[in-house]
């Protein structure tokens, strides 16, 4: 006879995640209920009034089939994380508060939006979160990806959702400087992931 685990040994340190084979180790140690962090919800919204879903099969001219929300969901479902696919947003403010107002009240940890982040008359990501809550970021010195933004938005404005707080990264809408945003998810983003989900 064997033995599986040393007596006394640590099978598990906080902060790690609990997938499939660790239920199972915490079961042979007799252990069936641990604390927890829930898994963070992100939301990914596209902007832009050219962009159609993905499955339209003939796309007018001045039209754009939207690939970056598919990218950003499958990126942090990726990471654990539970996702809400907020479609495509109209370049305009009212659509935009609008998704804000429900990322207020759906206990939403995470905000990623593509394109209106940079200097156009109809970009309106930025001047609305510049509005309602704290820019950290606004441009980085990289190429792709420089109009990358990082927010956080406040909610003080009921007693339920007084102190809590979304964090909202705005990402270029240019695909290709969304892809190789892919880069900026890992060396931002999974981070704050990390963060949120101890
Ligand atoms: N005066 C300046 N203008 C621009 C600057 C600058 O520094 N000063 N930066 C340029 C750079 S770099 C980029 S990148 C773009 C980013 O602009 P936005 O984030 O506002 O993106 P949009 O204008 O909304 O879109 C750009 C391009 O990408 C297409 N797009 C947008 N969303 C999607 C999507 N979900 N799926 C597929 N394609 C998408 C959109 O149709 C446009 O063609 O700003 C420059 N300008
Ligand atoms: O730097 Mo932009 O992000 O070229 O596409």
């Amino acid at each position: 006879m064997g033995f599986d685990i040393d007596k006394g040994a640590t099978v598990k340190k906080s902060g790690e995640l609990i997938g499939t084979s660790e239920i199972g180790l915490l079961a042979t140690v007799g252990v069936m209920m641990v604390k927890v962090y829930p898994r963070p919800t992100v939301v990914v919204l596209s902007t832009g009034d050219e962009l159609v879903e993905p499955t339209t099969q003939y796309v007018s001219h001045g039209q754009i089939r939207d690939s970056n929300r598919s990218m950003l969901l499958a990126a942090a479902i990726q990471q654990q994380c539970k996702t809400v696919d907020l479609g495509i947003a109209h370049d305009n403010e009212e659509d935009l508060e609008g998704i804000l107002d429900y990322a207020n009240s759906g206990g939403i940890g995470i905000l990623f939006t593509s394109g209106g982040v940079s200097m156009g008359g109809r970009d309106f990501v930025k001047p609305l979160l510049a509005k309602r809550g704290t820019i950290h970021f606004s441009k980085l010195l990289m190429k792709p990806g420089k109009p990358i933004m990082f927010a956080e938005v406040h909610f003080a404005s009921t007693r339920e959702s007084a102190g809590k707080k979304i964090l909202a990264f705005g990402l270029p809408g240019n695909p290709v400087s969304c892809n190789n945003c892919l880069v900026c998810f890992d060396l931002f983003v999974v981070p704050a992931i990390g963060h949120l989900a101890g």
